[in-house]
């Protein structure tokens, strides 16, 4: 099979919308010139932003640290009451955002929408939760004492954010480092710096103190975060992207021994059982595998299909497939938006060409578009072979991996079968079955017969090379937080 693009139309922008987009842009405080940002749909330069130099992140760091002195003694309802002026202040501007996310990640309207909702949840969950700090009252077994447990703040807290949901990410690490009493550095992906900007700016309109959040973009990551993780005024690192950038990180994090969390890669695995219901089984798999064009890093993956319902399953995914349309986030209908860049077109080529070259079938899909933007149709392959590269490498893009199975032990093994393990997804309308396999399965997210299984009151992590620690929920905070104990004397006063 050889890469093949085709000239079919793709949906084109909203006028309405896309002057709306830019007209979000044009109130972001940004400079004339620096790094360009493209729109992905249309390899347009729709702003510019700074690049920071390790000597400015220095200083933000130093503004950030200086600012945090006093947000670490503020009261709890100060912080959770900031934190709900800013989640009122993000859900006004919810149009705006959804339409700065469209425009500069490339994700169709209705789901950049979806976004706005997710990442603010997060806003909300954290106001609600940080006036409720963990804590107790204990006495030590042997007697003779009592334990006080407490929190506080771990410290400032650097913050590094990919570009496939540039506003959940952020906010996802913001909003608890805030509730925790930290202040923060963030380094949104060069790719999508615009919506970070952009919600910070309506963070410090809603009244977070100026300085508390400062964000720094940069073409030069690796400079930025060699300075800055060394720098002892920092005691916290959280990061979500690619596992090599987590593992650089790790070592950096090591020297200065930051407290770490990190969200890296996966390879999920879903199974689907014979005893699967055929419509929810195909609605979980199409959401699991197309949600953010199949970027995200609980994308499903590795989709295996037991025997007996493989046909009839492969046959209606694909159909799914063939019918989504495809073009600019911001057109009128678009289900498939741009890929992020022309590398990811690229590799899809590759994945496609591969996996066919080593027997599987193309159900649909499998090319590119003639165009300036990043493009490429919704996929299906069936009978993927287990040494093509789409059954071991992350695709985050929109191909559908198809393996069939036979027996439960089976799946189980092959879905364990990575070093990966974020995500993982099973359908059966067998409870036994479902709660079974999910207990074997090692990742630390599992759908039961659904496809996103994500929620602010979650917590959103991976175990093996995955990463550490959780985001999301009341685990979320503590992330952010020092535990400390007193061990307070006792004796007997009667
Ligand atoms: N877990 C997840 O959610 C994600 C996983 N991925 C996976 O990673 C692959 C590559 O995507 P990519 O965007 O390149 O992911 P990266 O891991 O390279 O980038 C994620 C973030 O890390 C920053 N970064 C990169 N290198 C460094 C460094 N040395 N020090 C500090 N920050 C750094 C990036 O900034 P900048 O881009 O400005 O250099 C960006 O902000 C994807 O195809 C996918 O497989 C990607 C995104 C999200
Ligand atoms: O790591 C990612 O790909 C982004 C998180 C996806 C989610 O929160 O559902």
């Amino acid at each position: 099979m050889t890469i093949t693009n085709v000239a079919a139309p793709l949906i084109t922008a909203d006028a309405a919308s896309l002057r709306h987009a830019d007209a979000v842009i044009q109130s972001i405080n940004l400079p004339s010139q620096g790094i360009a940002v493209q729109d992905p749909a249309t390899a347009e330069t729709i702003a510019h932003i700074p690049d920071a130099g390790v000597e400015a992140a220095l200083e933000a760091v130093g503004k950030a640290d200086a600012a945090g002195a006093d947000w670490a003694k503020s009261s709890l309802r100060q912080r959770a009451d900031v934190l709900h002026a800013w989640y009122d202040n993000l859900v006004a501007h919810t149009e705006d955002l959804a339409h700065l996310i469209s425009r500069e990640m490339g994700k169709p309207l209705a789901e950049a929408r979806g976004e706005v909702k997710y990442g603010t949840d997060f806003v909300r969950w954290y106001a609600e939760e940080a006036v409720r700090p963990a804590g107790n009252f204990r006495d030590t077994p042997d007697g003779g004492a009592s334990l006080l447990t407490r929190r506080s703040p771990v410290g400032l807290a650097v913050l590094i954010t990919p570009w496939n949901f540039p506003l959940a990410m952020a906010t996802r690490k913001i909003a608890p480092a805030l509730a925790a009493g930290c202040p923060v550095v963030i380094k949104p992906a060069t790719l999508t710096p615009l919506t970070t900007y952009f919600a910070v700016q309506l963070a410090i309109e809603a009244g977070v103190p100026e300085e508390l959040i400062q964000v720094i973009t940069t073409s030069n990551s690796g400079a930025f975060s060699e300075a800055v993780l060394l720098d002892p005024r920092v005691r916290k690192v959280s990061f979500t992207g690619s596992t090599p950038v987590g593992r650089r990180l790790l070592e950096l994090a090591s020297r200065n021994v930051l407290r770490s969390s990190m969200e890296l890669g996966g390879n999920a695995p879903l199974i689907v059982f014979n005893d699967a219901d055929l419509q929810r089984a195909v609605d979980g798999t199409f959401a699991a595998k197309l949600r953010n064009g199949g970027q995200s890093c609980i994308g499903a993956n590795r989709i295996y299909v037991q025997d007996g319902i493989a046909d009839d399953f492969t046959a209606a995914l694909a159909e799914r497939f063939a019918q989504v349309p495809v073009g600019n986030g911001l057109g009128q209908g678009t289900g498939l938006g741009a890929l992020i860049d022309d590398r990811a077109v690229a590799q899809m080529h590759t994945y496609t060409n591969n996996a066919v070259t080593l027997g599987a079938t193309l159900l649909t899909g499998g090319h590119g578009y003639d165009s300036a933007g990043n493009f490429f149709a919704p996929t299906v392959l069936d009978h993927v072979t287990e040494d093509s590269d789409v059954a071991k490498s992350e695709i985050f893009g929109p191909i559908a991996a198809i393996q069939r199975f036979t027996t439960e032990t089976e799946a189980i093994t092959r879905a364990n079968a990575t070093e990966f393990g974020l995500a993982g997804y099973v359908f059966t309308e067998n409870l036994d079955r479902a709660l079974n396999v999910a207990d074997s399965l090692e990742t630390g997210i599992v759908g039961i017969n659904q496809g996103v299984p994500s929620n602010a009151g979650a917590p959103f992590g991976g175990i093996k090379q995955s990463g550490l620690g959780r985001e999301g929920s009341s685990e979320g905070l503590e992330e952010y937080e020092n535990i400390r104990f007193y061990n307070v004397a006792r004796r007997a006063t009667a």
